[in-house]
């Protein structure tokens, strides 16, 4: 830190297993990734190349590099598994993440319905080439998921070797853990809290009133996903109690 300021509460360090900012690249070019890595990279934790734009953006496997040579895993949002599965293309798609030297992958059924102990074949069978973050919750916001069932699901997807589960938002944060107004469910997310460990859970969470609901519940080591990549030196800020939402949150602890 630049200057010594007291009553800064103890945020985990890099690499970290929790107090996760996990940051989505929807388009970067390769010099904004760049520019992004130099102010940001002590913040992020892991980074997710949104939905299908690994298929469009130029320069894919230099942009990959770069964040791996930051020290910061990439994965292809679970959207592009998505894709690959409704194509029958699974092994098209694990051949993809050989070739690129991907280690994390994320297995999601946002956009599509699988049959869930279909669902947790896939985690089971990449989870023996790499580290499977796996997404419960539904892009759709018709389809709404009752707390138990996201118990089972997280659980069941946990078990079958998934690192981090993470729950749906969406980049607009409209969706699965929060109403269509962006407020957060939060019976929906106490209740998830009393079975499955909050170390386990990413919350995506874009907006800042999200961010800061799982701050004053969780604490400064919540781990949080879907940050735009320039406000992640902003949430640094937020998490310890430097923005005006969370300024009394952290002193005299
Ligand atoms: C960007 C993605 O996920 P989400 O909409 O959950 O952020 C994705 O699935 O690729
Ligand atoms: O796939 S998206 O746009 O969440």
């Amino acid at each position: 830190m630049n200057f010594n300021l007291t009553q800064i509460p103890d945020r985990t360090k890099k690499p970290r297993n929790h107090g996760l900012t996990m940051v989505m690249d929807k388009g970067l070019s390769l010099e904004e990734a760049k520019n992004f890595l130099s102010v940001a990279s002590p913040h992020v934790d892991i980074l997710k190349l949104g939905f299908g734009t690994s298929f469009v953006t130029p320069n894919l496997r230099q942009k990959i590099e770069l964040y791996q040579s930051a020290n910061i895993p990439v994965y292809f949002g679970g959207t592009l598994f998505e894709a690959f599965l409704i194509r029958n293309q699974f092994d098209d798609f694990v051949n993809v993440i050989k070739d690129y030297g991907i280690k994390h992958i994320e297995v999601s059924d946002g956009s599509i319905t699988i049959p869930h102990a279909e669902k947790c074949g896939y985690i089971e069978k990449l989870a023996k080439i790499a580290t499977v973050l796996s997404e419960v919750g539904s892009k759709d916001a018709e389809h709404i998921i009752p707390p138990y069932k996201w118990i089972e699901l997280m659980n069941a997807e946990l078990g079958a070797g998934a690192t981090y589960v993470i729950a749906e938002a969406r980049e607009s944060g409209n969706v699965g853990i929060y109403r269509g107004t962006g407020e957060v469910r939060e019976g929906l997310v106490q209740e998830i809290l009393t079975k499955i460990p909050s170390e386990k859970i990413i919350w995506e969470a874009p907006q800042k009133a999200q961010q800061l609901y799982f701050l004053e519940l969780i604490g400064c080591n919540v781990n949080l996903g879907n940050l735009a990549p320039h406000e992640v030196i902003s949430l640094e800020a937020m998490r310890i109690g430097l923005r005006g939402d969370t300024f009394h949150l952290f002193l005299n602890q």
